[in-house]
């Protein structure tokens, strides 16, 4: 039987707010089976570049990423938040280690291609990219990785990657050998009906009720390639991804089901 392995993804509100990633990092810290950490922080490097007086552009989820944007998010993911998570999880006596893609070559990309815009420096990623021995050699040793948003095409590059896309190809490269269980932590109860209604949760999503919702114009901003990042992970083998509220980690493992499923 393969080993459990839980790879859990939190983004922007959360890393903004100390109190709410405390009490977010000691319900993951409390995980007993095998974890690892993907984290983003959209919000912190748009707070910055806004600082900076540089302006800042999202298509389809994507940052338009400048050299001087790419500058910004190193620093603010692979750097600052990347290390911030990982002391606190040390604090809690979790033995978190932290990474880019770029340490010990762990997630290697390719520069988005794109036949209208220029994405700069924005990296596409597979299941193939990334190193699979290393990943689970750091989890046999009972390390906790912890990965920014940050990957490198080994020829000079760093790059941004969108980190749902991170932790939906990690649990698709990590199925092989593990029994993968992937959970989006984010800010709504789930995948709501009304997005202004947290009562409205719907219990599960497949590929054509995602259509539907999509043509029904209930979907919109970060949740589309949240949702298309879901399902690439359960098209791919991966046993289990739900997308969660992040104050319901505990209770999601605990009591086997918070949130939305996403299913075949
Ligand atoms: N139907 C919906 N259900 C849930 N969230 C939705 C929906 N439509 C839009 N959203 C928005 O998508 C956001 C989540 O995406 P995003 O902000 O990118 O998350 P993160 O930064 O945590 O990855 C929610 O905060 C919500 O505002
Ligand atoms: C290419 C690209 O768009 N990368 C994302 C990476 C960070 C991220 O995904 O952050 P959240 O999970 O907090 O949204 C960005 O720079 O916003």
């Amino acid at each position: 039987m393969k080993q459990k392995i839980y790879i859990v993804k939190i983004g922007g509100a959360l890393i903004d707010d100390e109190r709410l990633l405390d009490q977010f990092l000691d319900q993951f810290s409390g995980i007993k089976e095998k974890k690892i950490l993907v984290h983003g922080g959209g919000k912190l490097a748009t707070t910055l570049a806004d600082k900076l007086g540089i302006e800042q552009k999202m298509i389809n989820g994507r940052r338009i990423t400048d050299k001087d944007t790419l500058d910004i998010v190193t620093m603010v993911y692979a750097g600052g938040i990347n290390k911030n998570i990982v002391e606190k999880l040390q604090q809690k006596k979790c033995n978190a280690i932290g990474f880019s893609g770029a340490d010990g070559n762990l997630i290697k990309a390719k520069k988005r291609e794109h036949p209208e815009i220029d994405f700069g420096f924005v990296g596409d990623i597979n299941k193939k990219s990334v190193n699979r021995k290393l990943v689970s050699k750091l989890i046999k040793l009972d390390l906790v990785p912890v990965f920014s948003a940050i990957t490198h095409d080994k020829k000079g590059n760093l790059f941004n990657t969108n980190a749902d896309t991170i932790a939906s190809v990690m649990a698709q490269a990590l199925s092989e050998k593990y029994e993968v269980e992937l959970l989006y932590c984010f800010d709504k109860e789930g995948v709501l009906e009304d997005v202004n209604d947290p009562e409205s949760v719907i219990k599960s999503v497949n590929e054509q009720e995602f259509t539907t919702l999509k043509e029904e114009g209930k979907l919109h901003k970060g949740i589309l390639p949240k949702l298309e990042n879901a399902l690439g992970a359960i098209k791919n083998n991966v046993n289990k991804v739900f997308l969660i509220k992040e104050t319901e980690l505990k209770n999601h493992i605990e009591n086997h089901h918070a949130g939305t499923e996403i299913c075949l």
